[in-house]
């Protein structure tokens, strides 16, 4: 948002690394746009139930595989049945050049092939609790890009949903990477502050957030 003060890359846990606005307006145009289209179908975007029976306050919509917790399948059957849309080529490229310009490591990124990304939704009053991303049989990284309101995103450890945890803030175009010794901290968002997105994404009101992931599934 305020380009007047320089957010540089950092390593925000060993493995964990922030690189502030790494996508321009263009880039987070044409994730919205294609975000819209798999929100409609074939599986429509859904507030996610849970084993206990409450429901995420975000709203999700998966490509490549169709999550729900505790596993992954290729037909999205809490929703309609159907099969989720393909992980496409684009988005396998855009995860790698992700890889690269986290970790400088080029054989790393060409041999990172997400087969799934989770598309979440967050409105004014939607948050994600603490938790790990540990649904993969894999531990390559958790590539994680960010469209809209700026949000507080909680970075922990991998023992405890508690403390030590270090807060920052994922604003428009900021790209995370969840991989190494924190593939498996827990983490999540406390909060959105809502109205500070730039509308010149395609996006009014509210965060977008991609993760792209390796399931390990064949
Ligand atoms: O919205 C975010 O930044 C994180 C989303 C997340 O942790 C997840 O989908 O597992
Ligand atoms: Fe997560």
């Amino acid at each position: 948002m305020n380009a007047l003060i320089p957010r540089p890359a950092m390593e925000v846990a060993p493995g964990a690394w922030h690189v502030p606005g790494w996508l321009g307006t263009a880039q987070q145009r044409e994730l919205v746009t294609a975000c819209r289209a798999w929100a409609t179908g074939p599986v429509p975007i859904r507030h996610t139930r849970l084993p206990r029976g409450g429901v995420m306050s975000v709203q999700t919509v998966c490509v490549g595989w169709h999550w729900r917790p505790y596993e992954y399948t290729r037909t999205a059957d809490d929703v309609n049945g159907r099969r989720v849309a393909d992980f496409p080529d684009w988005l396998v490229r855009l995860g790698r050049r992700a890889l690269l310009e986290a970790y400088g490591d080029e054989e790393a990124a060409r041999d990172y092939t997400p087969d799934t990304a989770l598309i979440n939704f967050y409105d004014g009053q939607a948050r994600m609790g603490m938790h790990q991303d540990k649904d993969e049989r894999s531990s390559a990284p958790v590539v994680s890009l960010s469209v809209g309101d700026t949000c507080v995103f909680r970075v922990g450890n991998t023992e405890t949903r508690t403390k030590p945890y270090t807060d920052i803030e994922l604003s428009s175009g900021d790209l995370f990477v969840l991989g190494g010794p924190s593939r498996f901290a827990y983490h999540g968002v406390p909060r959105v502050h809502e109205g500070t997105g730039d509308p010149a994404t395609g996006l009014r009101s509210g965060r977008l957030n991609i993760t792209m992931r390796v399931t390990g599934l064949a």
